[in-house]
């Protein structure tokens, strides 16, 4: 959550303007882990926030694999911290934060989903690990139907309260308005692809456990630098 807090707010991977590429009603704010990885090389993020991350995201990929009796490699193939706040006063709001999708295709009706670019077809699974409970709606939702009239089920965010499924049509899902507060979600995405693995968490494990850092390369005028363009 500190992280999110603090760092996301960079807009890491979406538009500049922060407004949500969903709902114009909310701030949108993400940081990557390659984002992450790189200010705690410059010092800017302490490095057990990393470690952490990285066990924590560890331990869902185990978990994945168990529950969903994966009997392949499971690889990460993004993970993203993500961050919706809601901008004006939107007690009313009945609508979606994020309308009604599937991770890994284009939908297109209720029953056809295209497994094709922009969508992320390499995306097998999908995990969100909620990292606070203090703010209104944000539900997220599993729907039957493309528009999200047909709700099958509603989780309410908690603090630690995880929702993990395939990443296919056969799970469509979305998350309802976050009417007051902000509602920040660590999301991991896996592939059965080694083609698609996130080749960044290999750096930022490479460098936690070999305890890389900036200072140990680059003079402190370059940090200084770097670190005020941030
Ligand atoms: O934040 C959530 O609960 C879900 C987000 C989601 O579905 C997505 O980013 O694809
Ligand atoms: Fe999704």
């Amino acid at each position: 959550m500190y992280i999110a807090d603090t760092f996301a707010s960079m807009n890491d991977g979406y538009h500049n303007d922060k407004v949500s590429p969903h709902t114009k009603y909310e701030k949108f704010e993400g940081i990557t882990l390659s984002r992450i990885t790189f200010l705690v090389y410059i010092g800017v993020i302490k490095a057990p926030y990393l470690q952490l991350l990285l066990e924590l995201t560890e331990i869902i990929q185990k978990k994945m694999t168990e529950k969903f009796n994966i009997e392949k490699q499971l690889y990460f193939s993004y993970t993203h911290l993500v961050c919706r706040s809601a901008l004006t006063n939107n007690s009313g709001r009945t609508d979606f934060s994020h309308m009604v999708h599937a991770d890994n295709c284009n939908l297109l009706s209720d029953v056809n989903c295209e497994k094709k670019s922009p969508a992320f077809s390499w995306r097998d699974y999908s995990t969100i690990l909620y990292l606070n409970d203090d703010f209104d709606g944000g539900e997220f939702v599993f729907a039957s139907d493309s528009k999200g009239r047909h709700i099958q089920s509603t989780i309410t965010p908690k603090c630690g309260r995880m929702v993990a499924f395939s990443s296919g049509k056969e799970n469509l899902h979305g998350v309802k308005a976050v009417r007051k507060g902000k509602r920040c979600a660590i999301a991991v995405w896996f592939t059965l692809d080694s083609k698609y693995k996130e080749f960044d968490r290999d750096i930022a494990r490479h460098m936690l456990d070999n305890g890389i850092t900036f200072d140990q390369y680059f003079d402190k005028q370059l940090k200084e630098f770097l670190v005020s363009q941030i």
